[in-house]
């Protein structure tokens, strides 16, 4: 036997807001928050295309190469949940594969996100639950544990806490700081509007580029130069 320690279940997110976030860009969103509450180096697993996904986090943290408590993290979710494992970004042993993606999906969990590797990458890139991996590796895990389920953990070097608002597409993972949702997706909404402003900008054939050469001090070189 080994130890599980075990938090209480973060607070759940508006569902209006959850909707919110699933119409912003994970690009967008990380803009919103200066650029940063990315999860670095986790993306889609390879053949992975799903739409975009928003939920609160459910937080394990498990000892690299062993998966005891991320299955009982997966008993122990809600629907709609996020669960995000803090792997230790550890790639040389899978701590989930294709099965517990499936139970995943039968308890209605909103997708996975792994600071780890993976296995089983055909299985899950042909299931209905979004997966979101370091890397992948055929080797297996350990079932011994210990772990922590609930509790604050990094993933790709962002720090999670359980009920942070958690969105994941084909360009990564974002992680909102569940206090500053409102906030940051409101944020978002008005980037995605400029965003749209500079995009019919650009079809009209009109953005304003002035700002790129008055940001740079232009040094010469050699005789040709170029204007
Ligand atoms: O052995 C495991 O626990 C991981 C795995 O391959 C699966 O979930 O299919
Ligand atoms: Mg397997």
């Amino acid at each position: 036997m080994s130890t599980c320690r075990l938090h209480p279940r973060g607070p759940s997110p508006d569902p209006a807001l959850l909707d919110r976030c699933r119409a912003l860009p994970t690009s967008t969103l990380s803009d919103s928050m200066e650029r940063t509450g990315g999860v670095c180096g986790v993306h889609p697993v390879p053949g992975g295309r799903w739409p975009r996904v928003a939920g609160p986090a459910l937080t394990v943290r498990t000892r690299p190469g062993d998966n005891l408590v991320v299955h009982r993290a997966l008993d122990l979710a809600q629907p709609g949940d996020v669960l995000v494992v803090d792997a230790g970004g550890a790639l040389d042993r899978a701590v989930l594969g294709e099965l517990m993606a499936r139970w995943a999906a039968a308890r209605g969990l909103a997708a996975l996100v792994v600071d780890g590797a993976v296995r089983d990458v055909e299985g899950l890139a042909a299931g209905a639950l979004p997966v979101f991996a370091r890397g992948v590796n055929h080797l297996g895990p350990y079932k011994v544990g210990p772990g922590e389920i609930g509790g604050p953990v990094q993933a790709g070097g962002t720090v999670v806490r359980a009920g942070d608002v958690v969105v994941g597409d084909a360009d990564g993972v974002v992680v909102v700081p569940r206090e500053r949702a409102a906030e940051v997706v409101a944020a978002g909404e008005g980037l995605a509007r400029a965003e749209e402003a500079v995009l019919a900008d650009i079809a009209a054939g009109v953005w304003d580029r002035s700002w790129v050469a008055a940001a740079l001090t232009e040094v010469p070189v050699g005789e040709e130069v170029r204007r």
